[in-house]
């Protein structure tokens, strides 16, 4: 064999090698590709299959969220949860949210199970009002005592729907199934001091819901007029006195303070934009029966009858810190002439077709008084000394005193608090030691003497 041939030879062989190596590589590849291919695929229709089952057997899809709201809403007075049970609560829904008087109003109050959206909601019941209530029913604080709350309202014929405000397609549900002429606003994340430890609760109940709940009732057909809860607490560093609501808002102390403030500037968005009627109230330190365990008057209470001790706040020049304490019965009456006064939204469809109005008002007790004396009227209704201990005002988001000039509420709706804070805190511990089953030593009702010492 010539030499050339040789190396033709090997050459061809070599060749053909290669080939085969190549082609052993595209089959490999090819098989590798088309594996992915099929793998991927599969991977596509679980999930589709994942996403129908989700969709169909989700809590807030259109077909099962009745059943399963109406479960837990009804919680402890809930019968069954049968198929049936779908109409049943949307029957509760209904009967609730209808009045039972002549022009009677039909009120969303969100917050239902909270202080002030449970005595409302009992008083807008009790004039005929159709009132459904709203309540996530968190544990802010001890939430039995909003279940208790849920007790009293449902004796009063007033549903509470268990529900978050982020939660559209639940608020939307409500609205297809209500014409509600008003929404109360109450529900919130509340608390001065708390912002510092939760941050994040507050964006998202105050600002993150505040627009969920907007974006539903601008799209409500008809719209509602909004009445809802702002802050006294908005005034913030403002140092002209009494707080008028032309006074400056754009210094909050705290975290809570800014997302109300937010909330009364989104409420000038959503009246701009669509037409809805909207009211701000501010609300200066609401207390009484049925309060606020959070609250200086309701931990101080429980504080002293426990023999604990409390820290009483002095300014950073060692003054003392005052409020504005205002009785419930007294707010009570604000909202329900705010709800009594709000005009119509104007909007339909989404679309705003004229000017609609826009409110802030102060509601408060115009009479500021020093813990120290909130304490001492405690002191005399409890019959116990409390151990009293004073610092200063810690910075987390408090202001040392608040004052509302209430004139303006005075003039559109009459508003004229009438309960000071000793016969408001008489109130408040007579239901509290019944509430909590305390052996009391309270003064009977026509003794005054400790009150004032
Ligand atoms: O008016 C308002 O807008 C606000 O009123 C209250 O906030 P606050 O006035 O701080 O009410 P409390 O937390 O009950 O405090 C009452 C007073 O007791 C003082 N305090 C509080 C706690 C404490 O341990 N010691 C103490 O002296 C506070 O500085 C304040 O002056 C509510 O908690 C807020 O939700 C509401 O928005």
């Amino acid at each position: 064999m010539p030499p050339s041939a040789t190396a033709d030879t090997s050459k061809t062989v070599k060749l053909e090698r290669y080939n085969s190596y190549l082609r052993k590589i595209h089959s490999t590849k090819v098989l590798k590709a088309s594996s992915k291919v099929l793998f991927r695929a599969t991977l596509l229709i679980a999930l589709v299959l994942v996403l129908l089952f989700a969709v169909k057997y989700h809590p807030h899809s259109d077909s099962h969220h009745l059943h399963r709201r109406s479960f837990l809403s009804t919680g402890l007075f809930s019968s069954s949860s049968s198929l049936g049970e779908g109409a049943a609560w949307e029957k509760r829904v209904r009967q609730s949210s209808t009045a039972k008087r002549q022009h009677g109003l039909s009120v969303l109050v969100t917050g239902a199970a909270g202080f002030v959206g449970s005595h409302c909601s009992i008083a807008l019941r009790k004039r005929g009002d159709g009132v459904l209530g709203f309540d996530n029913f968190n544990d802010y604080y001890d939430p039995s005592l909003k279940r208790a709350r849920q007790h009293l309202l449902e004796k009063n014929q007033v549903f509470i729907v268990e529900g978050d405000l982020n939660d559209g397609p639940l608020l939307r549900k409500l609205f297809d199934i209500v014409p509600f002429t008003h929404v109360l606003h109450l529900a919130a994340q509340a608390g001065v001091r708390y912002a510092m430890k939760n941050p994040q609760s507050y964006i998202s109940s105050n600002i993150a819901g505040l627009v969920n709940l907007l974006e539903v009732a601008k799209a409500a057909n008809p719209q509602p007029a909004i009445v809802w809860a702002s802050s006294s607490s908005v005034y913030g560093l403002n140092t002209e006195n009494p707080f008028s609501e032309e006074h400056r808002t754009d210094q909050p102390a705290s975290l809570y303070a800014a997302t109300k403030k937010a909330g009364e500037e989104i409420a000038h968005t959503y009246n701009h934009i669509y037409g809805l009627s909207l009211t701000g109230l501010r609300f200066f330190t609401v207390y009484g029966p049925w309060g606020r365990p959070d609250m200086a008057y309701f931990f101080f209470t429980k504080d002293i009858l426990h023999g604990k001790s409390i820290d009483i706040y002095r300014t950073q020049d060692n003054q003392e810190v005052a409020r504005d304490f205002t009785y419930i019965d007294d707010i009570v009456k604000g909202c329900v002439g705010a709800l009594d006064t709000a005009e119509k939204s104007t909007g339909s469809g989404g679309k705003k077709r004229g000017p609609a109005q826009l409110r802030v008002y102060n509601l408060g007790n115009t009479s500021p008084v020093p813990v120290g004396r909130l304490v001492s009227i405690l002191e005399g209704l409890l019959g116990t000394k409390a151990k009293k201990h004073l610092i200063k005002m810690p910075r987390n988001g408090d202001v040392p005193y608040t004052h509302a000039n209430v004139s303006l509420a005075y003039r559109d709706f009459g508003y004229k608090p009438t309960t000071d804070l000793a016969a408001g805190l008489r109130k408040f511990v007579k239901w509290y030691v019944s509430y909590y089953g305390i052996q009391p030593r309270v003064k009977k009702e026509n003794s005054h003497a400790d009150e004032s010492a």
